[in-house]
């Protein structure tokens, strides 16, 4: 199939842009610009290194022995935990305080985070998808970076570039969130390491005027909360588990989103994940109808300060003395297993409720080929758009005060994209 790309060459189109009367709308310009479009063939480099699709999570410990590593790395992400000038003496402190019982319940789930092999998988498998829904972009290869466990972002970068990316060759590279809802804090911080990587190993220099210095061209799916694909595979789960209530109760089966909490500092910065988790909540109980009563509460609490609630422990024990013990409980801002449904949920929340037989959790999207095809789907929607980064992106929390979110960006939206390359 022919390719697509702008009659006008994209200098020319760039430049045009940049110019002071395009300025204040640059992104808008490309694309009403598109409309132009017209089939031609590819630059040669760009068709054969074909498009790296990199999905980006907090990773976990695959073994025990990794625990000690991935908590360390955690407690001295500032993004994450900021402690100010004693983030490098109380991270380690605390990391290695709490290694023992964090590994006791990676033990319990198995000796480790199935998140690795679920995102390899994930990503494998959309890329597959992706080769035949999208062959002007293809082919699409599978990378996974992670921001506390291997395989981390420098480990990623580097192979990006040892398959021939960048390297005065260019070639597009997509950086896609695995997390569905942002949050400064774990999407926001994934992309600040990519930039400080992408500084370290291709320049500080950045791209050339006509974009065609040879460094990796990186655009961002940096949050999809409502995505019609993913509201589609959350439903799908929450329909199968209340079928497995007897008829006569099932309408009235209480569904319990459950979403990892922030600290209130976070929440009071502005941080935008309280919003899109509730309109994800909102797009799936669309989806169902509102065949069902629904609260939303958070879990996985650290630390003595105050986070967002209500707690999902607390809720459960609360509804279950109110009379409600017919409870699903349903983990909206994970795409895989990890500690906090395996060991959290399974094991405390419904381990510890005294009803496991009627308090449940739907299972998390992990393999499921919905889901799989639900990312394919964002992917080439994103592919399409010429879009480097979400418009929303590019506002910062009211509360910020990083200069890594400034520079990080404003690297990212100045990315100049080609749609369907
Ligand atoms: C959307 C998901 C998550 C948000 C938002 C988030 C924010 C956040 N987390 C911490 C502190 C810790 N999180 C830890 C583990 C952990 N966090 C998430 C997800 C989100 N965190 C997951 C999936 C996991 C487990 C990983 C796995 O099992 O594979 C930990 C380590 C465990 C522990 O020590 O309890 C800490 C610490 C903060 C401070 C924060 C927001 C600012
Ligand atoms: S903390 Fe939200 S943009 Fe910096
Ligand atoms: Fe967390």
């Amino acid at each position: 199939m022919a390719s697509m790309t702008l009659r006008l060459p994209t200098a020319q189109l760039c430049k045009a842009a940049r110019s002071s009367s395009f300025r204040p709308s640059f992104r808008c310009a490309q694309q009403q610009m598109r409309w132009l479009a017209t089939p031609t063939t590819h630059p040669v480099t760009q068709k054969n290194v074909g498009t790296a699709m990199v999905f980006l999570n907090m990773g976990g410990p695959s073994t025990l022995d990794e625990v000690g590593d991935f908590l360390s790395r955690l407690f001295a992400d500032a993004d994450l935990i900021p402690l100010g000038r004693l983030q490098n003496y109380l991270g380690p402190l605390i990391s290695k305080r709490r290694t023992p019982k964090i590994q006791k319940q990676y033990g319990a789930i198995g000796g480790g985070s199935p998140i690795r092999k679920w995102s390899e998988y994930q990503c494998e498998e959309m890329c597959k998808i992706l080769d035949q829904i999208s062959p002007e972009t293809a082919p699409h290869k599978p990378y996974v970076a992670f921001r506390y466990a291997n395989p981390l972002t420098e480990e990623m970068y580097k192979k990006l570039l040892a398959d021939g990316f960048g390297n005065g060759k260019g070639g597009r590279a997509v950086a896609f969130t695995q997390y569905p809802q942002y949050s400064c804090s774990t999407t926001g911080s994934s992309l600040n390491e990519l930039w400080k990587w992408r500084q370290r190993l291709e320049g500080k220099a950045g791209p050339s005027e006509d974009g065609k210095d040879g460094t990796i061209r990186w655009s961002v799916i940096d949050r999809w909360p409502i995505h019609p694909g993913l509201v589609e595979a959350f439903a799908r789960n929450i329909e199968e588990k209340l079928a497995e209530y007897p008829e006569e109760r099932r309408k009235d089966v209480v569904l319990l989103f459950s979403a990892h909490s922030l600290p209130m500092s976070v929440v009071n910065r502005g941080d935008p994940y309280p919003q899109e988790i509730g309109a994800t909540v909102q797009a799936v109980m669309q989806r169902l109808n509102f065949s069902n009563p629904y609260r939303l509460c958070y879990q996985s609490q650290v630390g003595p300060q105050p986070w967002l609630g209500p707690q999902t422990q607390t809720s459960v024990e609360e509804y279950i003395h109110k009379g409600q013990k017919d409870l699903v409980l349903i983990p909206i801002a994970f795409t895989s297993d990890h500690i906090e449904t395996l060991y959290e949920l399974d094991q405390e929340v419904i381990g510890e409720s005294g009803h496991p037989d009627t308090v449940k959790r739907v299972e998390s999207l992990n393999g499921n080929p919905v889901f799989i095809k639900a990312l394919a789907d964002l992917a080439k929607e994103h592919l399409d758009s010429g879009l480097a980064c979400s418009h929303q992106n590019s506002l910062r929390c009211p509360g910020c005060k990083s200069e890594r979110c400034a520079a990080s960006k404003k690297f990212f939206a100045g990315q100049e994209i080609i749609p369907g390359h």
